[in-house]
């Protein structure tokens, strides 16, 4: 058939909402193959490598897929816990969590399932098993503070890719950015007085967010500029002057210019003009990841103490805190809003008896 449906379909199944929690994804171990699987699904992505497919694809497959997943699976092996990849460990305690505010907070019934964009759990199966409790009205949120193509777009992509081999599509809201929101800013906020009031203030506050290619800021990107406005906000919100704190990029990835300035120079200019402490925190990452645990806690505070430092304080991620899970289940919450019977099923389908007799209506034998 070409158009799927869920398993099992009846005409009178109880209808809900469903709530995709969408993130980046992670190899399914830190070993050599399992890397090689996984950058060649994450490196293939238009939206990530903005390159002429031919010229890119002998790239990819004549040399990064031959050196880097051996690099890669080592600094996995340095953030992998008993459990499993951090991101993933994350990101299923995170959908637990808002699984069960949303439960609590919502008149009807939803289902909330994890999907990631590259690996699994995918895309596909998240949404099937949406599907399958029978989701006929969706929310997508991808666990991005701020929009950039190569993450909140992709993930787009990989939803449609699902989405148009079904027969009935839900209907759809999809959570673009929420860079600037109130309470994600208090939450940083917060985390980061509590750091403080736990380890001491260093001498001043560095936002590294994941960088990208300069090119895709030029081309129309908002990711650069909502970067730098949710690290002011939070800047205002813990009423900080401008030598206090700073901007900066990390993880670049081939020979372009990202965008700048570049995490680990500005650490090591820092040390090396007589810096002593430095806190770090990476607001553009809802979890803790390889980008976070090994490149900041540790090969970074290293460049920070071989010049010079003594100590890089490195500020963890909202993860799986109740007043970050408080916070996305208020957003998701707000993003239902002006569907009719915000959050229940559609209307029309609430009483099991208008169900039967549409089902009666249409002739079906279920
Ligand atoms: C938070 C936002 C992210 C942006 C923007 C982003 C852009 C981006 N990333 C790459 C290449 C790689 N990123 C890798 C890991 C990785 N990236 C993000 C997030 C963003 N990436 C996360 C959360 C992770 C960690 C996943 C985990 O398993 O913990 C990797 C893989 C690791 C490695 O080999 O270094 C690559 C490669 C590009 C090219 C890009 C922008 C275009
Ligand atoms: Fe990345
Ligand atoms: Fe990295």
């Amino acid at each position: 058939m070409r158009y799927t449906a869920k398993e099992g379909f009846r005409h009178d199944d109880t209808p809900r909402l469903g709530v995709l929690i969408a993130n980046l994804g992670t190899p399914d171990a830190p070993t050599t193959p399992a890397l090689r699987k996984y950058l060649a699904q994450f490196l293939a992505d238009p939206r990530v490598i903005e390159l002429p497919r031919i010229v890119w694809r002998a790239i990819l497959h004549g040399i990064v897929l031959r050196t880097r997943p051996k690099k890669s699976a080592a600094a996995y092996r340095e953030v992998w816990s008993e459990d499993g990849s951090p991101l993933l460990v994350t990101g299923l305690a995170q959908t637990r969590g808002i699984g069960e505010r949303l439960a609590e907070r919502l008149e009807g019934p939803v289902a909330v399932e994890l999907a990631m964009r590259y690996g699994s759990p995918s895309m596909a199966e998240g949404l099937q098993k949406l599907r399958d409790q029978g989701a006929e009205r969706l929310v997508v949120l991808p666990m991005y503070p701020q929009y950039s193509g190569s993450t909140t777009a992709s993930t787009f992509d990989a939803l449609a890719d699902e989405l148009k081999q079904w027969r009935w599509i839900p209907e759809l809201r999809f959570i673009g950015q929420y860079h600037d929101d109130e309470r994600y800013i208090r939450c940083l906020a917060d985390s980061i007085r509590e750091h403080w009031q736990a380890h001491g203030r260093g001498e001043k506050l560095l936002f590294s967010f994941h960088g990208t290619p300069k090119r895709y800021l030029l081309n129309g990107d908002p990711y650069h500029c909502q970067c730098l406005k949710t690290a002011r906000l939070v800047a205002e919100e813990l009423e900080l002057t401008r030598d206090d704190w700073m901007v900066s990029f990390q993880s670049r990835f081939g020979n372009e210019e990202w965008l700048k300035p570049y995490t680990d120079e500005t650490i090591t200019e820092f040390a090396r003009s007589g810096m002593k402490t430095l806190d770090v925190i990476c607001p553009g990452f809802s979890a803790d990841c390889l980008e976070t645990l090994e490149e900041i806690e540790g090969e970074n505070a290293e460049y920070f103490e071989e010049n010079g430092g003594e100590s890089l304080r490195y500020i963890r991620c909202l993860n799986d805190r109740s007043d970050h899970l408080d916070m996305l289940t208020d957003l998701l919450l707000e993003h239902v809003q002006g569907w009719p019977e915000a959050g229940g099923p559609p209307r029309g389908l609430r009483d099991q008896q208008a169900t039967r007799d549409r089902a009666l209506a249409l002739g079906a034998e279920n």
